[in-house]
């Protein structure tokens, strides 16, 4: 995943800070309130024709009415999209895709829709146009997550990442307290890996800097006031930002700890990302110690990894592996499946520092404590 490729011929390692190699990704970006009305014009600048609508079960009637908002270029619902992308559910739309004649596919939903979409497209190249209705950056990205055989496969690729998207934050007014406040967090996870990532660069840290302090004050203010459409923006702007960061530079432990947990236990994404970020960013912090700094900063916090545990106990966001389905006795799957296929991490990874941290997170121990 980290290792150099066609996308990411920039993961050098630097001799300083500003030494970098930075190529930009071509997506365009809508971002203003009621700006879902913008599709139609949005489907026919792509030159598409039929497009195809994804989402979750949970979200069938706002699909239908996209559906409905693209009149004759729509080519109807499809509603199978899951957490995780198992593989059987790709397979199901991309048969679907190809029945109904699509050349074109509208993700409306959260992270697992645009997931769907980046299967089909992964196979097909179908352009995707997405409608983020949570704040976990994943339409911003060229990542693309499969889950078989009880293993979530990740990787890059250009065909995956949407052309267009449209950010509407009308469309997250109801995204329930909760799931606002652990999508946050997988977002903020993207731009805290951002930061000490290995191909990183300036500006990426700067984005990565903006999008944290943004959506700590986004998250709080929904906290307080969930129907508060400022709030709401900030987090959707925080989320374009620290999306796009995870597009253009790697991720570390924390991610991979996440990924190995979802695919493997099927624990749900944003919650780990919540639980284990405070705990990757304490292991990682001799290492980093700058990115740290800047973390604390954008949090408005003295420390990182307290900042981030704090947060999540102030929003009332899980703070424990057991509270969210993580079966104590496969921690040591967890460790293996890790250090068997490592992301690149500023710290080397230690198999008895790793096993410490698993048991920290699943226990819920405040980092330092
Ligand atoms: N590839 C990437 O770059 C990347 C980045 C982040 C996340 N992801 C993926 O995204 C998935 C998690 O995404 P997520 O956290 O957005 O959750 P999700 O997409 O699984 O959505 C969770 C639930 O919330 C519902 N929902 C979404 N928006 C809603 C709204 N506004 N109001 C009410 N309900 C709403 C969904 O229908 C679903 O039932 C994971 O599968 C993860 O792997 C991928
Ligand atoms: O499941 C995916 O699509 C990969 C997820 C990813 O890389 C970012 C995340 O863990 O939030």
């Amino acid at each position: 995943m980290n290792k150099p490729d066609a996308i990411r011929p920039h993961a050098i390692l630097r001799a300083s800070e500003r030494d970098f190699i930075f190529t930009a990704q071509p997506s365009r970006v809508v971002f203003a309130p009621g700006s879902l009305q913008r599709l139609p014009q949005e489907v026919e600048a792509l030159g598409a024709r039929r497009a195809l609508v994804l989402c979750t079960p949970q979200q069938v009637a706002l699909a239908e009415a996209t559906s409905a908002l693209l009149g004759s270029a729509s080519a109807g619902v499809f509603s199978g999209a899951e957490m995780h992308v198992p593989i059987d559910s790709a397979w199901r739309a991309r048969r679907h895709a190809s029945q109904v004649g699509a050349d074109c596919a509208v993700a409306i939903g959260g992270g697992s829709t645009v997931g769907l979409g980046k299967a089909i497209a992964l196979e097909s190249g179908l352009p995707i146009i997405a409608v983020p209705t949570t704040y976990a950056g994943s339409e911003m990205t060229p990542i693309y997550g499969i889950t078989e055989v009880g293993v979530k496969k990740t990787g890059r690729d250009l065909r995956v990442l949407p052309r267009t998207v449209l950010y509407d934050p009308e469309l997250s007014r109801h995204l329930p307290v909760g799931m606002s406040v652990v999508s946050g967090i997988n977002a903020i996870a993207h731009a805290a890996e951002g930061l000490y990532a290995q191909d990183g660069n300036p500006v990426m840290s700067l984005m990565a800097e903006e999008g944290i302090r943004a959506l700590a004050q986004g998250l709080r203010g929904i906290h307080r006031a969930p129907a508060d459409m400022a709030a709401r923006s900030a987090c959707l702007y925080g989320a374009w930002l620290c999306g796009s960061v995870l597009g253009h530079v790697g991720m570390s432990l924390h991610h991979k700890l996440c990924h190995t947990l979802g695919g493997s236990f099927n624990l749900p994404h944003a919650e780990t990302h919540t639980v284990v970020l405070s705990h990757a960013l304490a292991y990682n912090a001799s290492a980093a110690p700058q990115a740290m700094a800047r973390i604390a900063a954008a949090l408005g916090a003295p420390d990182a990894a307290t900042g981030v545990f704090d947060l999540a106990r102030e929003l009332g966001a899980p703070t424990a592996l057991r509270d969210i389905g993580m079966p104590q006795d496969g921690l040591p799957r967890v460790l293996e499946l890790a250090l068997s296929n490592p992301y690149w991490n500023p710290r080397p990874l230690e198999a008895e520092a790793l096993k410490e941290l698993l048991a920290n997170a699943w226990a819920g121990v405040r980092p330092g404590h």
